[in-house]
């Protein structure tokens, strides 16, 4: 209410002493009165100086202190409100009192703000009254205490008093300074009393108090109780309370023990309130802890479920782990085994390679000398041969050569034949003059023993051996096909002839296929070696033959001379090279040239008549030496051979759905001539049956007289029914060229199936065919019906395949000295041009020209197939001439 007074406030919650402290000036009290009563203290005593106050009051002057208390309590007297003593405001006072006091102030002030209507009443221990009659005046006793000064206010009061009393009452004024309250009660009742009336009045009165006080007392003592009581029962944890009621006399003390009481028992309250605050933050903390230990329980459990469920998994790995590692283990075996083995074939490869070094760059030659026959004496007209040269002696030198066994010769080329294991194609044939020992060479004498065997038995022995010693870093299939070209026919044929009783009349050609597939990479080789027994050059005057005889002669020394071509072309490096002039150059065409090794023998004989014949043979071995074949090519199949083969394998599959002439294209597509196909000849890797079949082959080989076609040849009907391809037969037998009439590869087909000509196929045949696959895009049946091709087999083979002539169209284009290639575009044919004109010159200079004449008209033919070829059934009529058949 009044605000900070002297710069100094109390505090907000003052303490008793402070509250005392701060009222002690009286300052506070007064300006207090005056807010709720303006102008009750008049005058309020300010501290004049500079000096400070102190609570202690030890700076203000009695004056000062004693006149504001004494005028606010004047002033609240007059109010009517309790008053205290100012005592009370010194240390040990009732400050009760002075509590008491201003509460009522308060209440007061409360009431007037209110408008003060009505009676104001309060509730504290006196009982303010506006009836002066009624109003007990306060004990002023304290005062006198003071200066002197208190005395003019004691007095004061106390006329004060009578007066509002009565002043009629014949008291004594010092019975009127009775410091009692009661007395002046007493005064006031028995004023004007009469005396015989006192006692009863007194009496009474008296009675009256104390039923008063006794009443005041019980309802007090009973209150008291029952707060004790129930503090006693709430805070038994706070021990027993000591309460005095001996003190029955007292309200205020009462009432301040009340308060205290009160006080305790909230103070109790707000610990047992704290208590149970903390008793309830302990249970919450606990009720956590427990929820966090069950969580935490249930986290072990699930981490002993994992870690079971991580052990049986780990047991299991375990478990796979050892299986595991016993496969690796085993699997590492056979790794160890393959890759030791894989060494030795790369140590071999590596000695190999050295040899190959030495092959590469030119065909490698050999030449043997047949050694004098038993029974033959006769001077060598061989002297030394060393250092690449053969020195040819006249006939009154004489030299005795050392003899080389075959076992000798083939352990030089060893090495070479091997190389077909690694993927090479290998090319040996045996050249030379009739009877000088070719088939001595590649097979052997006829008493046949081990010692004796030749290059073909040796070679097959060996590779089915080293196939067996590879085994397990390779597999290899080895197929072994057999092929004898007679007049540039099937056949094998032997006969007489003045210089070899047993003299090769055909070109032996043993053929061995290889395929082998790396074990651990996988990868396929394929090689193959031909083994070539030539049949013998010779000069036709010499041999004396004639007849069929000199026809044989001619077509040996033709093909001989072909070879000679091919291997002149070689020499020169020309981008031509006339492989398609024979059949055996059309057969050596992958294993002679730039992807092949190869080597040739070349055999002279010793005897002084044959030194012509030597001499011709060591030019041409010279010719050959010196062909530069460059690096021989690996053959390992690539993705498009693979798909090559697979398309094959669909294209067979939908032939055999068509049945019948699907073998005859089985045949073909098996043929040498396609590349990369592998041979349907069922020969079995079996090194013992392998040359049993060699056996065979050899002891079928019989004087010309036996075979077959020499029978054929004494009856000229039967030998028409060979497939000898002549044109003139082909075109009487059929009006329309046979490359544009079905029916005439029908025919031609029949023919085929007739002869059973095995595993060989006439190229001419694979050109009828194509023929018809190039017309109708589709592939026709001997009897007409047609498969079609699927496109990939189009685009692959067919597109790239070109046409070669059957030997008579060749024999009949060799007399033009222009060549042209042979194309299946626009389904037109080119004749291949031969330029063999020097042909027979090579091996065999002395040749009839005439004879290999063929009457026919070749301007009339080329016209015919160049321009319509239904014009041929109408002008082409070749003439066959007398001296050929
Ligand atoms: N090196 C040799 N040692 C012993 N005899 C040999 C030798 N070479 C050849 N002969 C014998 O010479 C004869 C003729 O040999 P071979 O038949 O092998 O000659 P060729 O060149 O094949 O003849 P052709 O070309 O006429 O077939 C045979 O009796 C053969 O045994």
């Amino acid at each position: 209410m009044v605000g900070v007074v002297l710069a100094e406030d109390l505090p907000d919650e003052p303490s008793e002493e402070e509250f005392r402290l701060g009222l002690r000036n009286g300052l506070i009290l007064c300006n207090a009165l005056n807010k709720v009563h303006p102008g009750a203290v008049p005058k309020v005593v300010v501290n004049s100086g500079d000096s400070v106050l102190h609570r202690d009051g030890a700076a203000l002057s009695a004056y000062q202190y004693f006149e504001n208390v004494r005028n606010f309590l004047l002033a609240v007297q007059e109010i009517g409100l309790p008053i205290f003593e100012a005592s009370d405001l010194e240390q040990g006072g009732k400050t009760a009192r002075v509590v008491d006091s201003v509460l009522a102030l308060k209440s007061y002030g409360e009431w007037k703000q209110m408008g003060g209507h009505g009676s104001w009443k309060y509730g504290g221990n006196s009982r303010p009254s506006n009836s002066g009659n009624n109003f007990l005046r306060k004990n002023l006793e304290p005062f006198k205490n003071f200066s002197s000064r208190n005395q003019p206010i004691y007095e004061n009061e106390v006329l004060c008093m009578k007066h509002n009393l009565n002043g009629d009452i014949p008291i004594e004024s010092t019975e009127m300074t009775s410091s009692h309250p009661l007395s002046m009660l007493v005064h006031a009742v028995l004023a004007g009393k009469r005396p015989e009336e006192v006692p009863l009045l007194l009496e009474s009165m008296l009675g009256k108090v104390m039923e008063e006080f006794e009443h005041r007392i019980a309802t007090q003592t009973d209150l008291v109780k029952t707060v004790l009581k129930g503090l006693a029962d709430s805070n038994k944890s706070f021990g027993k309370q000591k309460v005095s009621i001996d003190s029955p006399s007292a309200s205020f003390e009462m009432k301040m023990e009340k308060e205290e009481n009160n006080f305790i028992k909230s103070k109790k309250e707000d610990c047992i309130h704290k208590n149970t605050q903390e008793e309830e933050a302990s249970k919450d903390k606990i009720l956590k802890q427990h929820k966090m230990f069950e969580q935490q329980q249930r986290d072990i459990q699930e981490l002993k479920h994992t870690l079971h469920t991580t052990r049986a998994g780990m047991e299991f790995m375990q478990i796979k782990y050892s299986e595991e590692f016993n496969k690796l283990g085993k699997h590492l075996l056979s790794l160890a085994h393959a890759a030791s083995s894989y060494h030795k074939v790369l140590e071999e490869n590596r000695k190999l390679y050295n040899q190959v070094q030495d092959l590469k760059g030119s065909i490698r030659v050999y030449c043997r000398v047949r050694p004098f026959l038993p029974g033959q004496v006769s001077s060598s007209t061989i002297g030394c041969i060393a250092d690449g040269h053969i020195t040819i002696i006249t006939p009154s030198n004489h030299s005795l050569l050392p003899y080389h066994p075959t076992e000798e010769v083939f352990s030089d080329m060893q090495p070479l034949i091997r190389s077909v294991l690694d993927g090479y194609n290998i090319c040996i044939f045996a050249y030379g003059q009739t009877g000088s020992g070719k088939t001595f060479t590649m097979s052997g004498p006829k008493d046949l023993n081990e010692q004796t065997q030749g290059v073909n038995y040796r070679a097959l022995g060996d590779l089915f051996k080293l196939s067996e010693e590879r085994r397990g870093a390779f597999y290899y299939e080895i197929s072994v096909q057999m092929i004898e070209i007679y007049n540039e026919q099937k056949n094998r044929a032997v006969g007489v002839t003045a210089l070899n009783d047993r003299s090769s009349r055909s070109h032996s050609c043993l053929t061995v296929h290889v395929q082998g597939r790396d074990m651990t990479s996988g990868t396929i080789l394929r090689g193959c070696m031909h083994l070539i027994d030539l049949a013998g050059s010779e000069r036709v005057d010499k041999s004396a033959v004639t007849g069929e005889r000199l026809k044989e002669a001619q077509h040996i020394n033709k093909s001989l001379s072909a070879l000679g071509d091919v291997i002149s072309a070689l020499a020169q490096k020309n981008s031509h090279v006339p492989y398609r002039n024979s059949k055996l150059t059309q057969l050596l065409q992958d294993s002679l040239g730039r992807q092949a090794k190869t080597l040739m023998f070349v055999h002279i004989s010793p005897e002084m008549d044959a030194i012509g014949e030597t001499i011709t043979t060591l030019k041409f071995a010279e010719r050959v030496s010196s062909v530069e074949l460059g690096a021989a090519r690996l053959n390992k199949e690539s993705e498009e051979v693979k798909e090559l083969r697979e398309q094959v394998a669909c294209l067979k599959a939908a032939l055999a759905r068509k049945g019948g002439g699907s073998a005859h294209l089985q045949n073909i597509i098996a043929s040498p001539d396609m590349p990369n196909v592998k041979t349907p000849l069922p020969i079995n890797s079996n090194h013992q049956h392998g040359q049993e079949y060699v056996n065979n082959q050899t002891n079928h080989r019989k004087p010309m007289e036996d075979v077959g076609n020499i029978e054929m040849q004494i009856n000229p009907s039967l030998r028409q029914k060979k497939p000898s391809f002549d044109l003139q037969e082909l075109l009487m037998a059929n009006d329309s060229p046979p490359w544009l009439d079905s029916s005439s590869i029908n025919f031609q087909m029949g023919e085929y199936k007739e002869t059973d000509l095995g595993d060989w196929v006439d190229k001419v045949m694979v050109n009828k065919y194509e023929t018809v696959i190039r017309d109708n895009n589709s592939i026709r049946d001997w009897d007409g019906d047609s498969t079609p091709l699927p496109d990939f087999f189009y685009q692959r083979h067919v597109s790239n395949m070109k046409v070669y002539p059957e030997q008579p169209y060749q024999r009949n284009a060799t007399r033009r000295k222009d060549s042209h290639d042979f194309d299946m575009q626009g389904n037109r044919f080119y004749s291949v041009g031969i330029d063999d004109s020097d042909d027979l010159d090579i091996a065999t200079s002395d040749s009839s020209e005439a004879d290999m004449l063929w009457q026919f008209n070749l301007q009339n033919i080329n016209t015919a197939v160049n321009e319509d070829a239904s014009r041929i059934k109408k002008h082409q009529k070749p003439t066959k001439s007398p001296d050929i058949r």
